[in-house]
């Protein structure tokens, strides 16, 4: 395989990272197959926590650096890059810790990674050829987080808005909001802003013809 390239989304919980990745990756998927193109989420990443009880783990900050297991994700960039396959952790927000089974990512020429966090971490920077970060307003984050966390991730209106104070907000204005600074890319409007996908495909189609 040549020189692969690994494209990094970052941004607000909210802000329409998944939606953007998974559009980017499916229109390309139907179009070129799925042999050269992989998808990964920062969020698969989350520390372990089967060996702590349900009620320690809703006490994790969920926004702070320290719930990730960043090195693990550093070292599949880096088998993935070398051509190697790799077994992505499956994480639940509903157990708040990862399940049993794992998905076998295939090695590819170009890598979509996204999740809030990656731009303020050196060791991940070093891995990303391309970085984009997208700048939806914070109030339009919140609604979207809301009507997703109690129609998939099993919350209460009460635990959105409590965790959204205490730790959601406060973790964008000191980690994530800084390192928009590191992106190539900033896209606006959120996950279905389609000049922008329309940009990071036609981007992959050229790498791709390398
Ligand atoms: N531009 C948009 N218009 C309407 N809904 C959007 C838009 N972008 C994202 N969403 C929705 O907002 C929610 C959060 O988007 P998601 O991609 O999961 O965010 P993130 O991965 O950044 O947490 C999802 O339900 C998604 O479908
Ligand atoms: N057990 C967990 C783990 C994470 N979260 C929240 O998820 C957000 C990151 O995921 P996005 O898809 O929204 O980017 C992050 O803000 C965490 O607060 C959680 O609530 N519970």
């Amino acid at each position: 395989m040549g020189k692969n390239t690994i494209i990094a989304i970052a941004g607000a919980s909210a802000s329409g990272k998944s939606l953007f990745a998974s559009t980017v990756y499916q229109e390309l998927v139907a179009e070129l197959g799925g042999e050269r193109i992989a998808i990964l989420s920062e969020d698969a990443y989350y520390r372990d926590q089967s060996h702590l009880s349900f009620d320690q783990r809703i006490l994790t900050n969920y926004d702070h650096p320290s719930a990730f297991e960043h090195s693990l994700l550093v070292e599949h960039l880096k088998l993935l890059r070398a051509g190697q396959n790799i077994a992505m952790p499956q994480y639940s927000y509903k157990l708040h810790t990862r399940l049993d089974e794992t998905i076998k990512v295939q090695a590819a020429k170009v890598i979509l990674v996204e999740g809030i966090l990656l731009l303020t971490d050196e060791r991940l920077r070093d891995e990303f050829d391309i970085t984009v970060f997208m700048d939806t307003p914070l109030d339009i984050c919140l609604l979207r987080r809301i009507k997703r966390d109690l129609e998939d991730r099993g919350r209460s209106l009460a635990s959105v808005t409590e965790q959204y104070e205490s730790t959601v907000r406060p973790a964008f204005f000191e980690f994530i909001a800084p390192s928009k600074q590191y992106a190539d890319l900033v896209v606006t409007r959120g996950g279905k802003n389609q000049i922008a996908i329309d940009i990071i495909k036609a981007k992959i189609r050229q790498l791709l013809a390398e």
